[in-house]
């Protein structure tokens, strides 16, 4: 099936994260052809005898991986909350810090005085950086506009980004993120606007792939959760959550019910939340470097998630305020030294499970025939390496949707 490839790359050694396998899926030295933007050969060398056809490149061995997805960030915002890591490594609490206007509706104030191209430009290094560390897929929350035309805005913002990089981008509404100062007195006021509005316009616009809430007692209620993703079902969109971060409102339970995406975050997860997941093949995703910049205690219970079958994916959670660090690379690391995921575990986190947790587990994640030919040929002689070291460009080929991108 060779013959009937665009591209063909020879000498390589796919590790394939297909879920047949508890590792990654290494196989001996193959070829990987594509045509039409798809995986249409993985054929090994053994096999193999001449002419091959044009556009073929020989990789001499190197490891291809699926491309990296990161299924969890807030990368498009204005201004800065690094005054705000000043003055808490001051000591002035957190709660000090919100009374002075601080916090995410500092974020939220100049992301809404922001224009749309500005909001694009400040994204676009953020997005390259995803991109030179081996991202292929990215998704990207709404949530900083807090008002039915910024709120649109930064979706359209996302929207543009894939339109105009080499990368796959998924959008998420996430307007149940914080109650707006308009909003203050009358939160369920808020609820009603995100379900009667903002939610129908989206969805109608094409500018959501799906809808998450902040469920905490710093963000929306359980109640609030539930008509929330009672709106996204009934327009179609599927759901994710921001569960049980800092505490346990029920959310994980509520979201399986609602057959969520993922359900992310997870340090006070109990064992009923569990048992939802894994009855619903709901993704846990975990955020490590927003539990590592806010210096949480608790951990996820990542043995129980384990134990109960529940797929694990890893993001970066890329946000100004709990997660100002641009690396997925680096959120694997920390998944891996923080959290105790093995190398194997955390490269499944990026890869099958992320799509899972973007409802594309059809389509991307596993280097398998008929897939999305969006795939990485690494430097690395290890693919724990891709999660060991961070901050160097590793890849030699990134490829997505059959075409090679040298970005
Ligand atoms: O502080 C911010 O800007 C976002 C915080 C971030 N959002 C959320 O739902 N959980 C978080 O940690
Ligand atoms: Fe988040």
């Amino acid at each position: 099936e060779l013959l009937h490839c665009e591209r063909v790359w020879l000498n390589v050694t796919p590790a394939t994260l297909t879920p047949e396998r508890a590792d990654y899926g290494l196989l001996p030295l193959h070829a990987i052809g594509v045509r039409a933007g798809n995986i249409a050969a993985l054929v090994p060398m053994a096999q193999l005898s001449g002419p091959y056809p044009a556009h073929w490149r020989d990789m001499q061995g190197k490891l291809v991986t699926p491309g990296l997805i990161d299924c969890h960030t807030h990368l498009i915002f204005a201004g800065s909350r690094a005054e705000e890591f000043e003055l808490r490594q001051q000591g002035v609490p957190y709660a000090e810090i919100a009374r002075r206007g601080g916090g995410i509706l500092n974020t939220v104030r100049a992301t809404r005085a922001a224009t749309e191209h500005q909001l694009f430009e400040l994204a676009v290094p953020r997005v390259m950086a995803l991109i030179r560390e081996g991202v292929t897929t990215l998704e990207i929350k709404s949530g900083y506009g807090l008002t039915l035309v910024d709120e649109l805005k930064m979706l359209r913002v996302a929207r543009r980004l894939g339109e105009s990089l080499p990368i796959r981008i998924k959008t998420t509404l996430l307007a149940a993120h914080a109650v707006p100062p308009e909003y203050r007195d009358d939160p369920d006021r808020w609820v009603s606007v995100i379900c009667q509005e903002i939610i129908p316009a989206a969805a109608s616009a094409g500018l959501a792939d799906a809808v998450d809430v902040f469920c905490e007692q710093i963000g929306f209620s359980l109640a609030q959760t539930e008509r929330v993703y009672q709106a996204a079902v009934d327009h179609g969109l599927p759901v994710k959550g921001h569960m049980d971060q800092l505490s346990n409102l029920g959310g994980s339970t509520l979201a399986a019910r609602f057959r969520a995406l993922s359900v992310d975050h997870l340090e006070y997860l109990d064992q009923q939340g569990i048992a939802a997941l894994a009855e619903h093949g709901v993704v846990a995703t975990l955020l490590p470097t927003a539990f590592y910049f806010l210096k949480e205690r608790q951990f996820p219970p990542i043995a129980a998630l384990r134990q109960a079958g529940v797929p694990l994916a890893v993001s970066s959670d890329i946000n100004p305020g709990t997660a100002p660090i641009v690396s997925l690379r680096m959120a694997m690391n920390m998944a891996c030294t923080l959290f105790g995921l093995t190398p194997v575990e955390a490269m499944a986190g990026v890869t099958r499970h992320a799509a899972r947790a973007l409802g594309e587990q059809e389509r991307l994640g596993q280097l398998k025939l008929g897939m999305a030919a969006d795939f990485l040929v690494w430097h690395c002689t290890h693919p724990a390496e891709i999660s060991y070291l961070v901050g160097v460009d590793q890849w030699v080929s990134r490829v997505v949707n059959g075409e090679e991108t040298l970005a």
